[in-house]
């Protein structure tokens, strides 16, 4: 479990992230979200000693992750692009990580490049945008880590792409059990996948719970509008949309009888998300 404790961090006249304290337990897939600048990175690169808490302290299985080698083989964060040195090319660089990562599957490395169309001779700088973010996605599935952490990981990624990274999460983790955390902006995306929600607002944690509660938190009511606006009158509505004559209303609270002629379904966590983080 890596746990975050009452961890502060300052850039100069920047706090970005204040007391915060949270766990990411194991085996799990996390969807760790936030508005821009909310502090997610910074979370990632502290999880990774990428940077320094100026207050608090990070754990790996109760031991500190600060300057801590051994504990920091077992988290693996697909990392900025700045990292990479662009001469280098991408079989050298599976090379070097497999010497700092012993767990690190090279067959599998060669067999997700193929799949994802990925020329390993290479160099990092001669990669299109979306193929630096392939190499990088491609050496975090493949590390062996027990803690992959994805930040922005399908950044530049086409449709066809993004569904096979999934697709290739998924297979992973049901073959080798590990703890994801993905931090994203695409949440329609994710949803279906993550098993627990962090959302960070300002440096805070603002919610943190399994995806299973946060369905329950609220529900969505479709179907003709005047019949919807009726039936929701003096409910908590977080948001609506409207589409020719139908509408579709998302609802916070516990779901009652509804009537037969609207249809409910569980609460969408994009759009608790944007009610959440919108003020
Ligand atoms: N190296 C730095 N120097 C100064 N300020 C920084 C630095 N890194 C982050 N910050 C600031 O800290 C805050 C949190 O930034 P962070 O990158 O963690 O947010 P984020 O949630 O990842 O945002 P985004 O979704 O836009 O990537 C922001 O106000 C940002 O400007």
């Amino acid at each position: 479990m890596i746990e975050v404790r009452n961890v502060t961090k300052n850039f100069r006249n920047v706090t970005a992230l204040r007391s915060l304290n949270v766990s990411f337990g194991e085996n799990r897939i996390y969807g760790l979200l936030g508005r821009n600048g909310a502090g997610k990175s910074t979370l990632l690169n502290l999880m990774t000693n990428r940077l320094i808490p100026t207050e608090g302290f990070l754990y790996l299985d109760g031991f500190p992750l600060t300057e801590n080698d051994r504990v920091l083989g077992k988290i693996f964060c697909m990392s900025e692009n700045t990292l990479y040195e662009p001469s280098v090319r991408v079989e050298r660089i599976f090379k070097w990580t497999a010497m700092f990562y012993p767990a690190f599957d090279t067959a599998y490395a060669a067999a997700l490049a193929e799949k994802f169309g990925l020329d390993t001779r290479k160099k990092v700088g001669q990669l299109s945008t979306g193929y630096r973010s392939i190499f990088k996605l491609v050496l975090t599935l493949a590390s062996g880590a027990e803690y992959l952490l994805f930040d922005e990981p399908v950044l530049g990624l086409d449709a066809n792409h993004r569904q096979l990274f999934y697709e290739e999460l998924l297979a992973r983790y049901s073959k080798r059990p590990c703890t994801v955390i993905l931090s994203t902006h695409l949440i329609e995306e994710i949803a279906s996948l993550i098993e627990h929600v962090v959302i960070i607002k300002d440096g805070r944690i603002l919610l943190d719970r399994p995806a299973e509660e946060i369905h329950n938190m609220g529900f969505t009511v479709s179907g003709k509008k005047d019949e919807v606006e009726k039936w929701c009158a003096g409910k908590n509505i977080l948001g609506s949309q409207e589409i020719g004559g139908l509408m579709l209303a998302h609802i916070l609270g516990r779901r009652s009888d509804i009537p037969a002629s609207l249809t409910a379904t569980p609460l969408d966590l994009q759009q608790l998300f944007i009610h959440l983080t919108n003020s």
